[in-house]
């Protein structure tokens, strides 16, 4: 279940963040957040519940307003951006949130054509096609194109929602609890789906989660943020490797080899 060595560029970071803060009246969730997401990389942030995993996805999608610090984005100065065009950046961004949920009045193949006849202005028939044909391929799901999201399992479900992010060719990706409430062994099929993008989209991808299995399946490197910092980055193995008494609990309770 280790993870394979990926194809980073260390000289291109495609998300570059210094001193961010973000605070929600007097509870200062992010307290000063440095990070960098190399192109091709899979960077996976642990964390409690509570610890701004998702508030930090948010900011990086433009979602919130930092309260200090800068959030740069294939080149973009959040801070400075229009908010149109924010809107362009985020179609190079894909977001695969907990609960994205399908369209249940729509099949597979309408809840995969939406996002592409809304921004893909001019697109022909047989273009759609041919996307739909192959976001359905890289997830295995080919079999279900003409099938109602509740005909669906749950993993399934989100291996469409995954297909439909897909569908634009996203440069970033950026995973909020891939594996919540699944089986385990869908959960590790999710893992291995994500890796799969990785190569075959030669995506970078943030990964929010607290599932140990995933981070070590998916991780290049591992962001744990404590106390509203990342206080240690790097392989799976190196952010354990300590006696911390934030970090070992976390590690003891929760991870299953
Ligand atoms: N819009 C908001 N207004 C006020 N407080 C917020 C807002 N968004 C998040 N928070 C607070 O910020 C803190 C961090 O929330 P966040 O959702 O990022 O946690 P998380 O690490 O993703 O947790 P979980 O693993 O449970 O999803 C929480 O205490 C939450 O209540």
């Amino acid at each position: 279940m280790e993870k394979q060595k990926a194809n980073i560029d260390l000289n291109n970071e495609v998300i570059r963040i210094r001193g961010l803060q973000k605070s929600f009246g007097d509870y200062h969730v992010l307290r000063g957040i440095d990070l960098d997401l190399y192109q091709g990389e899979n960077l996976v942030v642990l964390g409690r519940s509570g610890t701004g995993k998702s508030v930090l996805i948010k900011l990086i999608s433009g979602m919130l307003y930092p309260d200090a610090g800068t959030i740069n984005v294939l080149g973009n100065e959040l801070t400075h951006i229009t908010e149109r065009e924010m809107e362009s950046l985020r179609i190079r961004i894909g977001f695969s949130f907990q609960n994205s949920a399908l369209y249940d009045s729509m099949t597979v193949r309408q809840n995969l054509e939406f996002p592409l006849v809304r921004n893909r202005k001019g697109i022909t028939r047989k273009e759609i096609d041919t996307n739909v044909h192959s976001v359905l391929d890289a997830v295995g799901l080919s079999q279900t194109i003409n099938q109602m999201p509740s005909e669906l399992s749950g993993g399934q479900r989100k291996r469409i929602g995954i297909a439909r992010t897909l569908i634009l060719n996203p440069e970033i990706m950026l995973y909020d609890e891939p594996t919540a409430g699944l089986d385990p062994i869908t959960c590790i099929e999710i893992n291995e789906l994500i890796n799969e993008v990785q190569q075959r989209y030669n995506t970078s991808s943030i990964v929010i989660t607290h599932d140990l299995t995933c981070a070590k399946m998916v991780g290049d490197r591992v962001a744990m943020l404590l106390d509203g910092q990342f206080q240690r980055v790097g392989s799976f193995d190196e952010v354990f490797a300590t006696d911390d008494a934030r970090v070992k609990p976390f590690y003891d309770y929760n991870f299953v080899e």
